[in-house]
């Protein structure tokens, strides 16, 4: 019987098998950041083992990092004791073990899942494990990408190796072109508003079809991003001619002759014909419309053109109870149309959205128009490369005009781990992946949004899309 693309790649990386255990899995890069890494040094310390192969492991300074101030501009110490320990013991830890680390300042410095792409070290076939759960973002590529736990981080420091328990797997295919004006981050929102938060649970999801196929990387990065959102332990997308492009001339990608052959060994990363996945859904992109969340997690999304729902309405006691809780926390009411939501704060960024197409997507809104009074808006590059790309276009210059912050790369406003947050009862439109109760603030309230989205909600101030708004001198 065929194989499915995540089969291939866990066959090809498999080193050990034994009935009713786990299969130890080889791993091809390691991500590592100052979040979920110091006990897993530590641990190394305790048993005296080195790190295996510094050479396929990778740290940068992301979640910790202020995007503003003397401590990006100047090099000056994080004025938070907590962040500024994080960061240092990264900094010991990687100095120690003779790990390559991307500090604030480097130009290779950024989110984590943003650097890996960039550099080019994310490969089609091969196995990627982070720390962090949004790894799910390098299956973009055809990799098999896993978020890891502290002791597996330890793991494979020592190993290069990790016992993986065998997945699940399901296609999500989106079939036809996608209409105008709908983007990546509204077909990942609607998917998981489909099957639900735990809709993807102990699966690796395949994401194919004709909509898939016609997104850029960075379309595919940010759908794969979201997989997690949805339960699932990965996502994947087959490589092909816009994978081996975007690859191509990157630092690490290979080169030459070597690059010829790895393209034609890529190409074998296809799904059979005849394999079968454990789950199958299938969505029309044709109904598709912008979506945005209105709860407290991402399944608790709508179209843009709906109203908050009434909870009473719901048959499911659990999603019913959910509802409830949620609106309570979101401060909506039942009836209450998306569009007519206020917000006070709009955030671009993130390892969803913090690339330099969503940034050129926002910047294309804004460009002569302004935000809202009533609205502060941040504008965060996922890496540093991001940044100068950006500003080698003009983008900056067109935020700042519009009047909206341009800040240094991180995770900033995605998570409330530095200076950048929402206070107690404000809204934001983000462009990030998670809306949980205090995500981007204790008592902060978040809407899921895609960049184009969140660029017209600033200038309107209430969630709006680019075609709610007014033509540019009109
Ligand atoms: C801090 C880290 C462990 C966490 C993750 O695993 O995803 C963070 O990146 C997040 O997005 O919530
Ligand atoms: S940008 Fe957000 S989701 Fe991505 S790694 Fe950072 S905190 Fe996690």
């Amino acid at each position: 019987m065929g194989k499915t693309l995540a089969e291939k790649v866990w066959e090809s990386h498999v080193v050990r098998h034994a009935e009713g255990e786990p299969d130890l899995l080889y791993i091809d890069l390691h991500l590592v950041h100052e979040v979920t890494s110091p006990q897993a040094f530590d641990g190394l310390r305790l048993a005296g083992r080195p790190v295996r192969r510094p050479d396929l492991t990778i740290a940068t300074e992301d979640h910790n990092v202020p995007t503003e101030g003397p401590s990006v501009t100047e090099g000056a110490l994080i004025e938070d004791l907590v962040s500024r320990t994080q960061v240092d013991t990264l900094r010991r830890n990687c100095e120690e073990f003779g790990v390559r680390l991307h500090r604030m300042g480097d130009r290779g410095q950024g989110i984590v899942h943003v650097i890996g792409p960039q550099l080019g070290l994310t490969q089609p076939g091969t196995t990627v494990v982070c720390g962090d759960s949004h790894t799910s973002t390098h299956g973009a590529f055809g990799a098999l990408a896993f978020g890891i736990g502290t002791s597996e981080v330890e793991h494979v420091l020592a190993t290069q190796t990790l016992p993986l328990k065998p997945f699940k797997t399901m296609a999500v295919t989106v079939e036809g072109a996608l209409p105008e004006g709908v983007t990546a981050k509204d077909v990942i929102l609607a998917v998981i508003a489909k099957i639900g938060t735990g809709g993807g649970q102990g699966h690796v999801i395949e994401y194919r079809g004709e909509a898939i196929r016609a997104l850029s990387m960075e379309g595919r990065m940010t759908i794969c991003n979201m997989s997690i959102e949805a339960g699932a332990r990965a996502g994947m997308i087959a490589p092909d001619e816009t994978t081996f492009a975007y690859l191509q001339g990157r630092p690490h990608a290979p080169q030459g002759a070597d690059w010829d052959a790895a393209v034609q060994s890529w190409r074998e990363l296809v799904t059979d014909d005849d394999a079968t996945f454990d789950r199958e859904v299938v969505i029309d992109a044709s109904t598709l419309t912008p979506f945005v969340t209105w709860g407290t997690n991402p399944g608790q999304g709508l179209p843009l053109s709906a109203s908050v729902p009434d909870p009473a309405q719901l048959t499911d006691e659990h999603e019913r109870v959910a509802a409830e809780r949620a609106l309570d926390y979101m401060g909506l009411q039942a009836g209450t149309p998306l569009r007519e939501i206020a917000v006070d704060t709009v955030f671009i960024g993130s390892c969803t959205n913090g690339r330099i197409e969503d940034l050129r997507a926002a910047a294309k809104v804004l460009q002569g128009r302004k935000v809202a009074d009533t609205v502060r808006m941040l504008v965060v590059p996922g890496s540093v490369l991001v940044k100068q790309q950006a500003e080698s276009e003009g983008l900056d210059e067109v935020f700042s005009a519009a009047g909206a912050q341009w800040r240094g790369a991180g995770c900033s406003m995605c998570l409330a781990m530095n200076p950048d947050k929402l206070a107690p009862g404000e809204r934001s439109a983000s462009t990030s992946n998670r809306n949980f109760e205090g995500r981007q603030g204790a008592g902060g309230r978040t809407h899921l949004v895609s960049p184009e989205v969140a660029a017209a909600t600033a200038v309107v101030g209430r969630l709006a899309a680019p075609a709610d708004l007014q033509p540019v001198g009109a």
